[in-house]
């Protein structure tokens, strides 16, 4: 950022948008970029020695447009915090979530005031340091006029880290959230290392997995919500939305539900005139008059419905209810949002799918129901405003396609403002997640991206430009773009180091070197009380040797282990004219 000093202008100021260096020694073609032919006649013309010096140009954006050229020969130099405060910093680190770094701010450092310094850690390439620039404070309040956020950006390019970043400030300002977790990584238990002075979160977020903690109360859908479920389990033919449409009843449980789809099933494959000559024939217990009774009635009510479709009603219905689906409620999530907490939900993708669409659906409808409520000034039952988080956003709102919670999702981005419900969608694949959607994300923050189509989905959806879209490729994990209606223009940021870390970052071949090395401890310390040990007595000690060590090798596999243990020169070998010993290293 730069300052020129043009008096008649007040002084404008203005950012770098694109930078041009000419050496002496690498004749570069004038004819492209900024420096044409032109320019650098002008600047000779003020004394440059073209041929002598290095040559640094700027292409600057002014952040207000002048009224009249810029006085040729102005000085140009660094701003002071105070002067360009405005433009950088819109709230304060106690309101707003304090996500990174400005780019090249380091400047300005010295003129930071007090408040806004060491707020944060950075990490790059592999150093931690503290802050020395701008902080970048993101103004989670202007949500509500400019509501929902993007993050978009390609597979290892700091989009999951910068979600975990966002997560803990939103934790830190306790605002009750709803995490969908398809990577199972967004846990907070660890700190991270070399900012152990950071908050800690253990209070401030629940972790609940369906079927185990959550699940879906059955007998509380309408038909519609089951239609929906059954669809995430595997796509409906209009023959089976049929079927569900006919015999779901109100207030089903899902044994009632299932039982009926199951003697139909059962009644048709006997076939109408079976069941009735059954019940004809008499001789029957009173339980199996009961049962071909109800077949008869089923038959009587639903006798035309495919079976083919029925039996797919069956199968979906009986997938969702293995994964546990239909065995607890969302009473956890519902006490932890009214405490402000945040909520991991973790479970399969397709699962993930089926559930956000009724607990979004559920929760989004009682944050309503009180808004207006209280509308019409009538008395209702609190439930506090809340944000939606989730990483894949794109299986969530596909594009071009339907999917469990698309439409409930849709219904928030067009008209959660005005309850209090925002989105925060994360996707490497923006060019597949649903238009409405993405353009009612007012705040993107875009991270390295290479695909082709994704920067071009990116480009049309964000202010940046034609330079910044040219560098998305080649952004540093970490890096990122913040395009916000709440800033009005594009800001560099980096992401600060995460208080937290999840237990899934350890690499997994340092995970196998750990298991190796653990491995060898135990058979180690079962081998000790035998050292040193000879082939021969390898027998003997066998039994004992496998209890010790909870193995079942056999001899020549403990051979071939004592050996191994040598070259790892963990134990050490002896060869005496009468036999071959094993000892301590
Ligand atoms: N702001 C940052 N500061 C320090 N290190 C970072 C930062 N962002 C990312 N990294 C490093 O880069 C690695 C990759 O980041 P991350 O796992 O967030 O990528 P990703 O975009 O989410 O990829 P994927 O979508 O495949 O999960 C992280 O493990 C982390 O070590």
């Amino acid at each position: 950022m730069v300052v020129l000093e043009d008096e008649d202008l007040h002084d404008p100021k203005g950012e770098v948008v694109e930078t041009f260096s000419y050496n002496r020694y690498i004749p570069m073609g004038f004819d492209k970029g900024l420096a044409d032919q032109s320019v650098l006649e002008t600047l000779e013309q003020i004394g440059y020695d073209i041929g002598a010096d290095d040559i640094h140009i700027a292409k600057v954006r002014l952040f207000e447009e002048a009224v009249q050229p810029i006085q040729t020969g102005a000085t140009v130099r660094h701003p002071a915090f105070e002067e360009i405060k405005d433009l950088l910093v819109t709230t304060t680190a106690r309101d707003g979530m304090v996500l990174g770094e400005i780019k090249s701010t380091d400047f300005i450092a010295p003129s930071l005031p007090q408040e806004l310094d060491g707020l944060l850690h950075m990490q790059e390439q592999g150093v931690l340091r503290k802050q020395n620039g701008v902080p970048f404070i993101f103004d989670i309040r202007a949500m509500q006029q400019y509501p929902h956020i993007g993050v978009f950006g390609g597979s290892g390019s700091g989009k999951s880290f910068g979600l975990r970043v966002m997560l803990e400030e939103l934790m830190k300002l306790k605002i009750p959230t709803l995490v969908f977790d398809p990577h199972f990584e967004m846990n907070f238990s660890a700190k991270s290392e070399g900012v152990e002075d950071a908050p800690g979160y253990a209070d401030q977020y629940d972790v609940v997995q369906i079927g185990r903690d959550v699940g879906v109360d059955f007998s509380a859908l309408s038909t519609r919500d089951v239609e929906r479920l059954l669809s995430a389990s595997g796509s409906l033919t209009e023959s089976m939305v049929n079927v569900i449409q006919s015999i779901h009843k109100r207030r089903d449980s899902y044994q009632s539900f299932s039982d009926r789809v199951a003697n139909l099933s059962e009644a048709l494959e006997m076939g109408k005139q079976k069941v009735e000559g059954m019940l004809h024939d008499g001789g029957m217990s009173r339980d199996e008059i009961s049962r071909f009774s109800t077949f008869k009635s089923l038959l009587d009510q639903y006798g035309s419905l495919p079976l083919s479709s029925i039996k797919g009603i069956q199968w979906r219905a009986n997938r969702l209810h293995q994964a546990g689906l239909f065995q607890q409620n969302i009473r956890a999530i519902e006490t932890s949002i009214h405490q402000g907490k945040l909520v991991v939900i973790q479970g399969a993708v397709w699962l993930l799918q089926v559930f956000s669409s009724y607990v979004i659906g559920s929760l989004y409808g009682q944050r309503r129901a009180y808004r207006d409520a209280k509308l019409q000034q009538e008395q209702g039952q609190f439930f506090p405003p809340f944000v939606v988080v989730t990483d894949e956003a794109h299986n969530f709102a596909p594009k071009g396609y339907d999917a469990p919670a698309k439409s409930v999702l849709k219904e928030i981005a067009q008209e959660g403002r005005k309850y209090g419900v925002f989105l925060i969608f994360a996707t490497q694949r923006p060019t597949l997640l649903d238009e409405t959607i993405t353009a009612q994300l007012n705040s993107k923050f875009v991270f390295r991206t290479v695909r082709g189509t994704d920067i071009q989905t990116i480009k049309e959806e964000t202010d940046l430009t034609y330079e910044e879209g040219k560098r998305l490729p080649y952004l540093r994990s970490g890096d990122v773009f913040v395009s916000s209606a709440i800033i009005g223009r594009t800001m560099a940021v980096r992401i600060r180091m995460a208080h937290s870390t999840s237990p899934h970052t350890l690499n997994p071949f340092d995970e196998l070197q750990q298991m190796n090395a653990q491995g060898d401890e135990v058979v180690l310390e079962a081998l000790y009380p035998h050292l040193p040990l000879s082939e021969m007595s390898l027998v003997k000690e066998l039994t004992q040797l496998n209890r010790d060590a909870a193995k079942s090798w056999d001899v020549s596999t403990w051979k071939q282990e004592l050996e191994r243990l040598c070259r790892d020169e963990l134990l050490v070998k002896q060869k005496t004219p009468f036999a071959t010993l094993y000892d301590r290293a």
